[in-house]
């Protein structure tokens, strides 16, 4: 069998593992309370874009936000794996945005429904290229920012982050075993906002990494 590149992982089918609600600024913007345990929700594989290929609105919102997170790729899977090893399971990190069907989002917590429809759509989760572990010495300071048509509407730090790497790989691990190529996603700054069809969202880590993505039309429709 071919060996398999690690910096090529999201084509692997592997899960997305989301954190909500992990920087306080954020949860309070979206009212809600600030969290004792990780919030965690998924997304599928078919959820990755790459850039080259727009971000589509799915046709049943009118209000698609964008969220700006840091990713951590998993390099050695386990299951209850100790913080004090955590760091040893991570082969390298991803900017990616969490896309979010806000109004769809507040339709399902009303109901008491799953927010899949709202957060795990075709091109919800835009990644940047690959980035080797080596390049982000300290992950707990990492500063991430986004703009939306040259509008800078996100600027955060890891920093701020309520539940560390190390913590999230400790408890996600313990519910989910995790595996080679998976990516937890570790939740958002504040300033999360709007997006419409053309507009073009651009997201950084100062000195490592940007990204480009077009906002394009709308997403499929089932018959
Ligand atoms: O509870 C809400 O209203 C919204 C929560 C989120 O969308 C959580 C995230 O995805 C995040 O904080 O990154
Ligand atoms: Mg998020």
């Amino acid at each position: 069998m071919a060996t398999r590149n690690i910096a090529r992982f999201w084509e692997w089918g592997r899960k997305i593992i989301c954190v909500g609600r992990n920087y306080a600024d954020h949860a309070k913007e979206l009212k809600n309370a600030i969290p004792t345990e990780p919030v965690l929700f998924l997304k599928p594989p078919s959820a990755y874009v790459k850039e080259g290929s727009p971000i589509l609105v799915p046709h049943y919102s009118h209000n698609l936000h964008h969220e700006v997170e840091l990713g951590v790729v998993i390099g050695k899977g386990g299951t209850a794996i100790p913080q004090t090893s955590a760091m040893e399971h991570v082969a390298g990190y991803v900017l990616c945005l969490d896309m979010t069907a806000r109004d769809i989002q507040d339709e399902c917590k009303s109901k008491g429904l799953p927010w899949t429809l709202a957060k795990a759509f075709n091109t919800s989760c835009p990644v940047s290229d690959f980035i080797p572990k080596d390049k982000i010495p300290d992950p707990g300071d990492v500063s991430l920012w986004l703009k939306v048509n040259d509008v800078l509407r996100q600027h955060g730090n890891t920093s701020q982050m309520i539940f560390s790497i190390p913590y999230l790989i400790n408890y996600i691990s313990g519910i989910i075993s995790l595996e080679e190529g998976d990516l937890i996603i570790t939740g958002t700054p504040k300033g999360v906002s709007a997006v419409q069809e053309h507009d073009e969202l651009q997201a950084g880590i100062d000195g490592v990494v940007t990204m480009t993505f077009k906002v394009d039309k709308l997403g499929y429709k089932s018959q």
